[in-house]
């Protein structure tokens, strides 16, 4: 097997993890962003964010709208809708020497807390309240989180985006840090009807 079927065989076989994990079919990982790699060195972060997006009252899911072609290309577009990250697996694929942990600066916390901290300067700002975050998660090589982005309706569809899901890096302060991650979309509409896996054939 050449080197490059190598690497074809490791990423269909985590796609296929990475969907069974989440109980998808797996064309909704082939066809979400493809894996994508980041290094930290020291003194490296990643402040606190969202992955998602979608509010009710925003631009549409893709799933949810047809958009135009752009000067008669098939492409999809994302002028008309938006890439509603439904998930976020994350994959560690070295340990950190010292600091790097993955921080959910409001995990389990009621919605009058994130609110009245959201109105404090710097909330967000890993580098100065790394320590303050709800969760941390040290980086171990080989070991894979996820987190759900967003809420579902009373009928199970994508709703609003879950604000307890606000993560990011802390500073990395000794050695190198190394992560996949896998950020889930909703299909495009074209693949919306994708059937599901556990329907009987
Ligand atoms: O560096 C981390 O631990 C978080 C990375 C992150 O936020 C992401 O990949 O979406
Ligand atoms: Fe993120």
């Amino acid at each position: 097997m050449t080197a490059n079927e190598q690497n074809v065989e490791f990423l269909t076989n985590l796609q296929t993890k990475v969907a069974t994990l989440l109980g998808v079919p797996v064309e909704v990982i082939k066809y979400s962003q493809p894996l994508t790699i980041s290094q930290y060195w020291p003194g490296g972060y990643y402040h606190a964010h969202l992955d998602s997006s979608f509010s009710p009252r925003s631009k549409p899911c893709c799933f949810q709208t047809e958009c135009p072609s752009i000067n008669g290309t098939d492409i999809d577009s994302i002028e008309c809708c938006q890439l509603c990250r439904v998930a976020t697996v994350l994959h560690y694929l070295e340990d950190v020497d010292e600091g790097g942990e993955t921080a959910f600066v409001f995990a389990d916390k009621p919605l009058s807390h994130i609110h009245k901290t959201m109105e404090t300067e710097e909330w967000s700002n890993l580098s100065k309240n790394c320590e303050q975050a709800a969760l941390r998660i040290k980086p171990k090589k080989g070991t894979t989180i996820l987190w759900y982005n967003h809420f579902l309706d009373r009928r199970g569809y994508l709703s609003a985006v879950d604000q307890r899901s606000h993560h990011g890096g802390c500073d990395v302060k000794r050695g190198i840090k190394y992560i996949a991650t896998n950020w889930v979309q909703t299909p495009f509409y074209r693949y919306r009807l994708l059937p599901s896996k556990y329907l009987k054939k």
